[in-house]
């Protein structure tokens, strides 16, 4: 078999292959790539949150922890723009996962404000998972996150997490490994991969192992606190950044107005939604020819909203232009940020 469990280290025994150099530095430095840690005896629950560059895999990771979808993901960076929280529901702890934005440096207000919402977070929260990508090189904007994680990680511990190992060799995974032990300190070190479930167990154990000693915090079912209206909102969004060019997705805010059961049709909700563009010729293009594109994301939007709410949906989108919103606090606020 190919891809997950695979990455493990290579202890063959063999010489001759170029992992063995790197699997032996790897126990040396005392770096977890498949331990499993001891389950307390007592229950743990606390607050754990991702940071990494944009489109390191911090959503993905996760739904795959939490088992739904929850935060939204996508192929372009800089999606995730609230701290949507999922709940890890386990027989010796409750893990709440808070879903941050990427940290970058601000161009405009919005920029601030997603920052401010970012080191909010961290203070909050009892353990950060630091995300970098297997395959990706290690560049200024994970040094520029690590020197900001760096001062508060004598408070909260940081858990290094190479993510996406299923994309890499295990050479690969193996090297970024060590450069991301060399970039900080770190109170764990731990390969994952979201997509193949590789490791998934580890992380949320070494996760759980940072969690101070407490009772359960939600009840048992629970995957998020998060207010419907708000996923919903941003299940919209998803899907109206689907095929969209570079310059448009930060461009793209949605609100739900209202969303109420129908009247004696048993099972069905309506939704009444707005999805602002900061200018006329964007919101051609989320339309597109007869209105035909919007169609389409209604139509996709509506499919996920169901699976969530888990009942039938009318859902009325209307696109709006919101002049230049990104830069006008008082529109900031109005559109919920
Ligand atoms: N092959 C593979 N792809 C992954 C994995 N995790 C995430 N991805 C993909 O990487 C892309 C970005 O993932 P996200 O989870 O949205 O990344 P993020 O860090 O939350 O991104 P921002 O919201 O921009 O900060 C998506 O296309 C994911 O499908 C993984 O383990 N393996």
């Amino acid at each position: 078999m190919t891809g997950a469990g695979d990455h493990g280290r290579d202890d063959d025994g063999g010489t001759d292959e170029p992992g063995d150099d790197l699997a032996a530095k790897l126990r040396d430095a005392g770096i977890q790539d498949t331990g499993f840690r001891e389950t307390p005896a007592e229950h743990r629950s606390g607050f754990a949150c991702f940071v990494g560059r944009p489109n390191a895999g911090k959503s993905t990771l996760t739904n795959a922890l939490v088992g739904t979808k929850i935060a939204i993901t996508s192929t372009k960076p800089q999606t995730t723009r609230h701290a949507v929280r999922g709940i890890v529901h386990r027989d010796d702890a409750q893990l709440i996962i808070v879903d941050t934005p990427g940290l970058h440096r601000p161009r405009t207000l919005l920029g601030e404000r997603l920052n401010d919402v970012v080191r909010a977070t961290w203070s909050e929260v009892d353990v950060v998972g630091f995300c970098v990508p297997a395959g990706e090189k290690i560049g200024p904007g994970d040094k520029y996150i690590a020197a900001e994680l760096a001062k508060i990680a004598r408070r909260t511990p940081v858990v290094g997490i190479v993510t996406k190992t299923d994309l890499v060799k295990p050479e690969v995974v193996a090297e970024q490994l060590l450069e991301l032990q060399q970039l900080m300190e770190l109170a764990e070190l731990v390969p994952v991969s979201a997509t193949s479930g590789y490791q998934l167990d580890t992380v949320a154990d070494v996760l759980v192992s940072q969690l101070p000693e407490g009772p359960q915090l939600y009840p048992d079912g629970d995957l998020t606190d998060e207010p419907e209206q708000r996923l919903v909102a941003e299940l919209i969004r998803e899907a109206a950044l689907e095929g969209v060019r570079d310059e448009l997705p930060h461009s793209i805010a949605v609100t739900v107005e209202e969303m109420i059961p129908r009247e004696g049709s048993g099972d069905m909700v309506d939704i009444y939604a707005h999805l602002f563009v900061e200018r006329q010729s964007q919101k051609a293009i989320v339309l597109g020819h007869k209105a035909g594109r919007l169609k389409q994301v209604g139509a996709t939007a509506r499919t996920h909203i169901e699976a969530l709410l888990g009942s039938k949906v009318y859902l009325d989108l209307h696109v709006k232009v919101a002049k230049e919103w990104q830069r006008d606090a008082k529109q900031l606020g109005r559109l919920g940020f």
